[in-house]
């Protein structure tokens, strides 16, 4: 398995817990993928880079400090579990329809002391609640995904970002068509030099 020095690198200004836990997350995955496949078999090798970096991406894009955050189609917790590591006084909560998913994800957020973590066994659809920002990857395409998440985003403070940001891959350009609102592309090679990356896109539609 690759390892957390990959975190490291690209975030230097970790605190001791916050090493720990990244550190930990590669163990906790491997061993409950055994047992409920959450990560693909051979990504699992890759677990750091392809998913666990690549889910702090979006640390990179926006700080995330004091907000509220819903991530939708969690799986076994990307990208909500790496942020929620990042930004300790931030809350998350994390929602898939899929119920083994969502034990795992508990699991993992247990283990780690994570107290910022909510998750639970929903479609998002019917998830109620506001947060600053709804964030996803890979689950469906932005212009249902919006229809599913309108209601939940609001923002207090107005002068600051919120809406939604979403983890991509590809040209998006016909996906993105077919919204009527505007939205900001960024290319996570911008943040990461790893080949993996040059085709990763972060999608943010601020509402
Ligand atoms: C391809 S997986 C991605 C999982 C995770 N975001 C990741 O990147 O590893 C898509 C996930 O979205 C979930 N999903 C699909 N439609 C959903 C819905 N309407 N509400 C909640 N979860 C949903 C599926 O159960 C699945 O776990």
């Amino acid at each position: 398995m690759d390892s957390s020095a990959i975190v490291e690198k690209y975030f230097p200004h970790l605190n001791a817990q916050q090493k720990a836990q990244f550190q930990e997350l590669g163990n906790l995955y491997a061993e409950w993928n055994e047992k409920i496949n959450v990560v693909s078999r051979k990504d699992i090798e890759h677990i750091y880079e392809k998913h666990i970096l690549h889910a702090l991406a979006i640390a990179k894009f926006q700080d995330l400090s004091g907000k509220k955050i819903l991530d939708v189609g969690t799986g076994g917790g990307f990208p909500g579990i790496p942020l929620a590591i990042m930004f300790p006084d931030a809350h998350f909560t994390l929602v898939d329809s899929i119920g083994k998913k969502i034990k795992v994800v508990k699991a993992v957020a247990e283990s780690l002391g994570l107290e910022n973590v909510e998750a639970f066994h929903q479609r998002a659809e019917k998830t109620k609640g506001k947060f600053d920002f709804v964030i996803s990857r890979a689950v469906t395409r932005m212009k249902g995904f919006i229809h599913w998440v309108i209601e939940k985003v609001h923002s207090d403070k107005p002068e600051e970002n919120s809406g939604i940001i979403a983890l991509k891959g590809g040209d998006l350009n016909e996906e993105m068509a077919e919204i009527k609102r505007m939205y900001q592309e960024v290319s996570i090679s911008d943040y990461f030099s790893e080949p993996f990356f040059e085709t990763k896109k972060i999608v943010f539609v601020p509402f």
